[in-house]
């Protein structure tokens, strides 16, 4: 049996899941996006930034994708973009990287199966990607304005966890512009910057196109995307027929050529 300060923390703690479910089911369902601070606190969310700098030290990271920064239209240089590094969370030396992985399933899971959980309750969600590792290198690199999930892949919601310490957006920039869609947002764009212990849930689909403005200091940031289960069988089914046909072209082709 618990002692009555370990029932206390767990009811604190249980407490605290249920009201950022409810604040997700609420802001997704009105805002299309939702964003908890403090979300796991100080030491926690340190023990994961320390295990992110190892896994960097480590050199599990790919190299990031090579952007062209274009000023007054001519490309000037190519500078690195984020570098990235995808964990199961099963991985022995990431155990606070798997605890995070697991809360936010807890918080979506429980979400979606609140009573009166708003545009969640369209949804059966039961899987999710690996969890990408994303680094920004600091020097001016950002991501270019897009939609997670444009052509029904699957993906339904983005949760984004930051950790980046003492964020300063005049110096450090690395803000993350979404421009959602929706009656309350008409023209406005929301400016989300990645503070430490943040995290962040968003529609994947073309409700949300975002970017990653240039950022001038180390950001770090780990993405989870969760699955729709209908539209991600779907998906895959299409992939399987549509690679189907891509086979029967090539062995046609293939014939043609032994003729
Ligand atoms: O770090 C942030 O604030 C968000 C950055 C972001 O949008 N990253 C991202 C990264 C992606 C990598 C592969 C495929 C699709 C992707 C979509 N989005
Ligand atoms: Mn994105």
């Amino acid at each position: 049996p618990h002692s009555n300060a370990a029932q206390a923390v767990e009811r604190n703690i249980f407490d605290k899941i249920q009201n950022i479910c409810a604040s997700v089911v609420r802001d997704l369902t009105t805002f299309g996006l939702c964003v908890v601070d403090d979300f796991l606190g100080h030491e926690i969310g340190s023990l994961i930034l320390e295990e992110v700098l190892r896994l960097q030290k480590t050199g599990t990271f790919s190299d990031g994708q090579l952007v062209s920064a274009k000023t007054h239209g001519k490309d000037v240089k190519t500078i690195r973009g984020d570098q990235i590094t995808w964990l199961d969370g099963k991985e022995r030396t990431c155990r606070n990287i798997s605890m995070l992985i697991s809360i936010v399933d807890a918080v979506i899971t429980r979400a979606s199966k609140l009573p009166r959980n708003g545009k969640l309750g369209n949804h059966r969600i039961s899987g999710r990607t690996k969890a990408m590792v994303a680094c920004y290198p600091g020097n001016g690199s950002h991501y270019v304005k897009h939609v997670d999930n444009p052509n029904q892949d699957g993906r339904l919601i983005t949760a984004i966890y930051y950790l980046n310490k003492n964020w300063n957006r005049e110096t450090d920039g690395g803000v993350l512009r979404i421009f959602p869609e929706g009656e309350f947002w008409r023209d406005n764009v929301a400016d989300i910057e990645p503070l430490f212990d943040r995290i962040l849930f968003f529609w994947s689909d073309r409700r949300n196109p975002h970017e990653v403005q240039p950022a001038f200091t180390t950001r770090y940031a780990i993405t989870l995307w969760y699955f729709d289960d209908e539209e991600r069988t779907a998906a895959i089914a299409k992939y399987r027929s549509e690679s189907e046909f891509f086979l029967q072209i090539q062995k046609c082709l293939h014939r043609v050529h032994e003729m």
